[in-house]
């Protein structure tokens, strides 16, 4: 009996000592000898301590990049995860360009894209290498400024349902002369999710009447379950050991599966009956003139000029649909919340852009107007100013994605156009730091925008203004819209962003003729939940909220 112990025991330490050995070696020893950890950055109190809550928490953020800034330069090494996990932060504008740029060196983690892909497929957010490169190539043509200019009419109509339900709910108010409490986060995602359903892909998800339909239902519960607070140690073995969940469903992941079962039947079919009456069209030569995202990718996927190793699968194609959804509604719905906020929270900002754009309101009721009347409407308000300096003051102080991450996948020598600040206290006169193959990288959206150095004193407060003679530091920034990161940069660059702003100028343009915002008595504060959004103080357990104070126009503001 001893002798079979000792058997036992033995075999035990013969499989666990090396599997010890090599935990150890890479939790402990690779990372000391990271080159980045030459640079100076905030100690950790803990072995497992981190610095994620300073850089990913829109509450301490700001203040925490301001100090680090002064304290250990623009180049700043935090740790992510646990030792293992040394990551470089970078407040330089040369050095993000860089890796914004070189997004073939600097990928997105496997982690994340296998957690995003769970969910909605390896679409355009999750794919990488020459994956991506196919299914970007075969969506621009959708997201060009010519073909976006057809959902312009669609954005319109769903604007003036939107108006006419909040009319409904002022009305059914007893005394709506003094403003009725709406979420006005609830609303507004219910009505983006209408306009991406329709312009997307020519579906009717009737979300602004009511939130019964049942693909409406699937996407909804399966983002809301996406960004749920969940059991973080069965996320993390789920991420590395797929099959763990297959084997050992729990409740989150049985939900997934169901609405992803009824999105691939709906959506799947809406696929399949839209490229059938495409390739009809091009049969009979009449053409078919869907002017939706879904028939322009259809299009261009099949077009006689693309080499046939070029285009992507069906499979791809309800992939990339489910991106446009997770990508396309949340985040606009979040820009225009936040702005309908800050215009409450700023009454002469709220006065001085509804006087703008009551100056194109045309006679006749816009829904009333011709398909040319309208696009002119736009035209004249896409034009207006201060309309263009509230959005994008708006997005510039409250980025919906808050930061982003990337993975080296080569060794590579980051440039820089500020001294890096190193460890032992001295300053590197090299232009560039050396990144190991396999280092993180944080990419600081909403640091980049609110960085006092570059777009001055009051860089924290709303100032629509400040677009109006930009200081030359900011007017220098890299950045895919108005020298900020908020639709990122380079070749993973948001391909939405165009149509982001056509949705976001005519729902303000229809809510700021129509209704006044005025703050409630509830505080408002930023959290950072996949994206960056509202709940009320003392009720984070409810979930993202934005209550305002909403009144009927009739000629009087706040
Ligand atoms: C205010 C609204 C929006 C904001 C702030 C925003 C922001 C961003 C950012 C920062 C990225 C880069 C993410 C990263 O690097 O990790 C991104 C990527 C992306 N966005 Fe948007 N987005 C918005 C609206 C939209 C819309 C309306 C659509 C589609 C209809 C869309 C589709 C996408 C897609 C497909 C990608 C991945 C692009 C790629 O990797 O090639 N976005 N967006």
């Amino acid at each position: 009996m001893p002798s079979a112990i000792h058997l036992i025991f033995s075999i035990i330490c013969a499989t666990t000592t090396p599997l010890i050995c090599l935990t150890f070696y890479y939790v402990f020893v690779v990372p000391r000898f990271n080159p980045l950890q030459k640079l100076a950055g905030p100690s950790v109190r803990t072995l497992f301590g981190n610095h994620l809550s300073f850089v990913l928490n829109p509450y301490r953020s700001p203040k925490a990049h301001a100090l680090f800034v002064e304290k250990y330069g623009r180049h700043v090494r935090i740790r992510g995860l646990g030792p293992w996990d040394v990551r470089l932060l970078p407040l330089d504008p040369v050095s993000v360009a860089h890796v914004l740029k070189h997004s073939t060196i600097y990928e997105k983690p496997w982690q994340s894209r296998r957690l995003i892909t769970s969910l909605i497929g390896c679409g355009m957010l999750a794919a990488e290498g020459i994956m991506h490169k196919r299914q970007r190539r075969v969506a621009t043509p959708a997201f060009s400024i010519q073909n976006l200019r057809s959902i312009v009419p669609v954005v319109f109509s769903k604007g003036n349902e939107f108006q006419a339900k909040w009319y409904e709910i002022l009305d059914s108010s007893e005394d709506a002369s003094k403003g009725v409490e709406i979420d006005v986060c609830h609303w507004i995602s219910r009505a983006t999710f209408d306009v991406i359903g329709l312009a997307g892909f020519d579906y009717h998800f009737n979300a602004i009447q009511n939130e019964s339909d049942e693909l409406f239902h699937a996407y909804k519960e399966m983002f809301e379950i996406a960004v749920s607070q969940c059991d973080g140690i069965r996320t993390v073995v789920g991420i590395h050991i797929p099959l763990f969940n297959e084997l050992f469903p729990d409740e989150r992941t049985k939900t997934i599966k169901r609405c992803q079962g009824v999105i691939q039947r709906v959506a799947g079919r809406l696929i399949q009956q839209k490229k059938s009456r495409i390739m009809e069209g091009e049969k009979t030569g009449a053409g078919y003139s869907g002017k939706d995202l879904l028939t322009l990718l259809i299009k261009s996927n099949l077009a006689t000029d693309l080499p046939p190793d070029q285009r992507i699968s069906d499979e791809d194609i309800l992939h990339n649909i489910n991106t446009f959804m997770f990508a396309g509604s949340d985040t606009t719905s979040l820009a225009l919340t936040w702005t309908l906020l800050l215009l409450a929270k700023h009454p002469e900002s709220q006065h001085r852009l509804r006087t703008e754009l009551l100056e194109v309101m045309p006679s006749t009721p816009v829904s009333r107007l011709t398909t040319e009347e309208i696009e002119s409407l736009y035209n004249a308000v896409s034009n207006l100013p201060y309309l263009n300096d509230v959005a994008r003051e708006s997005l510039r102080l409250i980025p919906p994605v808050h930061s982003s991450l990337r993975v080296a996948t080569q060794d590579d020598d980051i440039p820089t156009s500020y001294p890096v600040h190193l460890r032992d206290g001295t300053t590197s006169d090299q232009k560039c730091i050396r990144v190991s193959k396999g280092s993180f990288v944080h990419v600081p959206v909403e640091a980049f925008n609110l960085d006092k150095e570059m777009w001055g004193q009051d860089a924290w407060d709303f100032n629509p203004d400040r677009w109006v003679n930009l200081p030359e530091a900011a007017s220098a920034l890299p950045g895919l819209f108005s020298n900020l990161l908020t639709f990122s940069a380079g070749p993973r660059s948001c391909i939405g962003m165009r149509f982001s702003m056509i949705e976001m100028k005519v729902f303000l343009y229809i809510l700021l003729t129509n209704f006044v915002f005025c703050e409630t008595k509830k505080e408002i504060f930023k959290a950072n939940v996949v994206l960056t959004r509202p709940y009320v103080v003392g009720q984070y357990k409810a979930g993202s909220q934005c209550p305002l104070l909403v009144k009927r126009y009739t000629g009087e503001d706040c």
